[in-house]
């Protein structure tokens, strides 16, 4: 598989940066880490805009080694930051214009498609000043569409955004890389959002990317922090069987199936499902009679007693790893142990992004 390889190193002031790492060119990859750990100059120097010494390819394509350094404007990649930032004399719709204009090569993404993918039709004739914030990001975004990019890199495209503007940008985030193939780095320091729209995961900490990997793998590693985390949760791979008319979708994981409140897309199309811990339940027996929509059968792989009284329980389902979060007494009452089978009963489940490939 065409992976973006990268190796940078160098210092920013009193900053050291010493990071190595692939991403695979087939999904969303999210550079995840605390603030200060080095995600943006990162970033930066993927895209020409910082150089460090290194290397940097593109499948074949090489960016950077020990003679060459391709400059930022002839590398042919998207960029969107924080903030968002249009022309302020320019129509939305000479800005996403000014996009295109400079692109290279084949056209391969149409105004008309980006125009339609985002929704801003009823924006073009706006001036910038005249967008809320989640619009701006929206016009940034397809600017940075129609510039025709190999790769799309979004630094932390929501974090100016209040909580609304968020909600309401984020669905046009996740349908972006199924419904344009386009390979993209996110960078974000809010693990939510990562769950929601990444499917492989850097971590970066002090300057150096310290583990990296398939998302579901990264977040229920024994070796990394995520499974620790209150809000720890395992995204897995299901897919749709059909839409119900109740307005549940049918999904299938792993061979057992899987109901989920959302509108999914035609039958046979690969999803990932997001399941809090927390929202997990267990037990050793067939549950009847309950409320609880979506039982799975599945093997314990390891029990983790947490700090306080909750422990965590590592799951197999076929071939994916879930997390369910129960308490240390509820453990040893039931005797759960690894290599148990057991009933999960999963509370909430909630629809994410189509995987990578
Ligand atoms: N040009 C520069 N000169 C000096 N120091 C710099 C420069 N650029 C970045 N730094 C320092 O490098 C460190 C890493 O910054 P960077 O913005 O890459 O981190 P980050 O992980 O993206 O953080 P955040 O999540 O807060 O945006 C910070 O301590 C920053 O102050």
């Amino acid at each position: 598989m065409s992976t973006l390889s990268a190796a940078f190193k160098g210092d920013l002031g009193a900053f050291r940066l010493d990071a190595q790492f692939e991403a695979p060119l087939d999904g969303v990859t999210a550079l995840f880490g605390p603030s200060g750990s080095g995600k943006t100059t990162v970033l930066r120097a993927i895209a020409g805009l910082e150089h460090l010494n290194g290397r940097c390819a593109l499948g074949r394509l090489v960016w950077q080694d020990n003679i060459h350094f391709v400059p930022a404007h002839k590398r042919g990649i998207g960029y969107v930051f924080q903030e968002p930032s249009l022309f302020p004399h320019l129509s939305v719709r000479a800005n996403l214009l000014y996009g295109n204009r400079r692109a290279r090569g084949e056209k391969a993404i149409t105004f008309d498609a980006v125009v339609e993918l985002l929704k801003i039709w009823k924006l073009l004739d706006r001036a910038p000043e005249r967008l809320s914030g989640g619009e701006r990001q929206r016009v940034s975004l397809g600017r940075a569409l129609l510039s025709q990019p190999r790769l799309l890199l979004l630094d932390e495209p929501m974090s100016a955004l209040d909580r609304g503007a968020k909600e309401e940008i984020l669905p046009y985030f996740e349908t972006l890389h199924s419904a344009l193939g386009l390979p993209m780095i996110l960078v974000s320091h809010d693990i939510s959002e990562v769950e929601r729209l990444a499917s492989h995961m850097l971590l970066m900490s002090m300057g150096s990317v310290v583990a990296g990997g398939p998302l579901n793998a990264m977040l229920t590693s024994d070796k990394l922090p995520f499974r620790h985390n209150r809000d720890a949760a395992s995204v897995l791979t299901a897919r749709v069987v059909a839409q119900a008319a109740d307005g549940l979708a049918e999904l299938d994981l792993e061979g057992q199936p899987l109901l989920v409140a959302a509108e999914a897309g035609p039958a046979g199309e690969a999803v990932r499902v997001r399941l809090m811990a927390r929202d997990v339940s267990l037990a050793v027996e067939a549950p009847s009679r309950t409320t609880i929509l979506n039982v799975l059968r599945a093997d314990i792989l390891a029990i983790e007693p947490l700090n306080g009284p909750d422990a965590n329980v590592v799951l197999r389902i076929g071939g994916q790893q879930m997390l369910a979060r129960v308490t240390q007494r509820s453990v040893a009452a039931l005797g759960l142990a690894p290599g148990m089978p057991v009933f999960a009963q999963v509370k909430g489940v909630s629809l994410v992004t189509a995987p990578g490939a």
